[in-house]
């Protein structure tokens, strides 16, 4: 069998089980990301209860690795990277179709980590722990023209701003940290003349309504999970069947610099910011060029976003911190 070779010149890519190894549960670890040290660990924690590993060797083998071990009707895959890794495992699960019968567990070895802390997992002993303990959930699964993502859709912010970002304040901000990096970086933010078509909201308890928002806006935030934004204001309940969407209205920069003018936009800031809680909703930019999107960090351009819930589509390996609704306890305030 071809075998790569990444880049400490460790056995990667194609790395079948060894000897007693259990292929119904399999680790795909993405050795760059975050601070690239985690590789050893994992692979021991890993090893130690016979799971196979596969090392990823380029951007695709997320995904390719995924649909493998879907399609070979794998019990367990975990997904050990940021959200960016994760989401390709979801997708290449997706692709597969083996979402129903097929756990996701995160090992946080990313830099932002924000899905990992979704799940109450945040070292990456306390995430073999909870594989161990098997405490089980089936949460949400957002799809924006059917690509999966778990965390979060943006819109509006460039990849230029996402590479400013330093992990600290991913790790602090969650999305909102592209937001305050971008605006102390750009002198003016393109805004976005879009319109957004919502059905079925929870807004009015009537799932038959379909509303139409028109209008420039600064950024839009479909958020899947609690955690996706900064904020308490900007926090979905991951197992309900609803977005969290929250339109930025095109605002005076100078009104948002700094993460305190920022926070209190979305704590206060009514005035810019318009909320709804819907299972699904249409994207249109209204100036015929794309707009570009980041699905949990992976950049998509396109004119029309479909975004759908499929209601506790996935189901993950939680730890014990976990909480689906923003407003049970244990949510974090900041
Ligand atoms: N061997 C590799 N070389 C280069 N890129 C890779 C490799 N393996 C995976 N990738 C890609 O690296 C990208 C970034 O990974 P990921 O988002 O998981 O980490 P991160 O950016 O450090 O964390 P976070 O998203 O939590 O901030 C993903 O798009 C993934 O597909």
């Amino acid at each position: 069998m071809e075998r790569d070779v990444d880049r400490v010149g460790q056995p990667s890519g194609d790395v079948e089980p060894e000897n007693g190894t259990d292929a119904d549960h399999v680790v795909i670890c993405n050795p760059v990301s975050g601070t690239e040290d985690h590789l050893e660990r994992v692979r021991t924690l890993a090893r130690e209860r016979g799971f196979s590993v596969r090392i990823t060797s380029s951007e695709g083998d997320g995904v390719r690795f995924a649909r493998e071990a879907g399609a070979n009707g794998v019990d367990l895959v975990v997904a050990s990277g940021g959200d960016g890794t994760i989401n390709k495992v979801v997708n290449g699960l997706a692709e597969a179709e083996a979402l129903e019968r097929t756990t996701l567990a995160v090992v946080p070895t990313g830099t932002g980590n924000n899905f990992a802390s979704n799940l109450g997992v945040d070292t990456i002993e306390e995430a073999f722990e909870a594989i161990d303990t098997g405490r089980r959930r089936r949460i949400d699964l957002g799809t924006a023209n059917g690509r999966a993502f778990v965390n979060s859709c943006v819109g509006g912010l460039t990849a230029e701003a996402s590479g400013a970002t330093t992990p600290d304040e991913k790790r602090r901000l969650g999305v909102l940290a592209y937001v305050s990096r971008a605006l102390e970086t750009v002198s003016s933010f393109d805004s976005l003349p879009i319109r957004a078509t919502l059905e079925g909201g929870a807004d009015d308890g009537d799932a038959s309504t379909r509303k139409t928002w028109t209008g420039e806006a600064m950024l839009v935030l479909v958020g899947n999970c609690r955690r996706f934004g900064g904020t308490r204001r900007a926090q979905a309940n991951v197992e309900d069947g609803l977005f969290e969407v929250t339109i930025v209205e095109d605002a005076p920069t100078a009104d948002l610099v700094g993460e305190a003018a920022l926070a209190g936009l979305f704590e206060r800031g009514e005035r810019h910011i318009v909320r709804h809680r819907v299972p699904s909703l249409a994207l249109e930019s209204l100036r015929s060029e794309p707009i570009e999107y980041s699905l949990d960090g992976e950049m998509l351009d396109t004119e029309t976003l479909e975004l759908e819930t499929a209601a506790n589509a996935l189901e993950v390996v939680v730890g014990d911190r976990y909480r689906p609704d923003p407003d049970a306890a244990g949510g974090r305030s900041g």
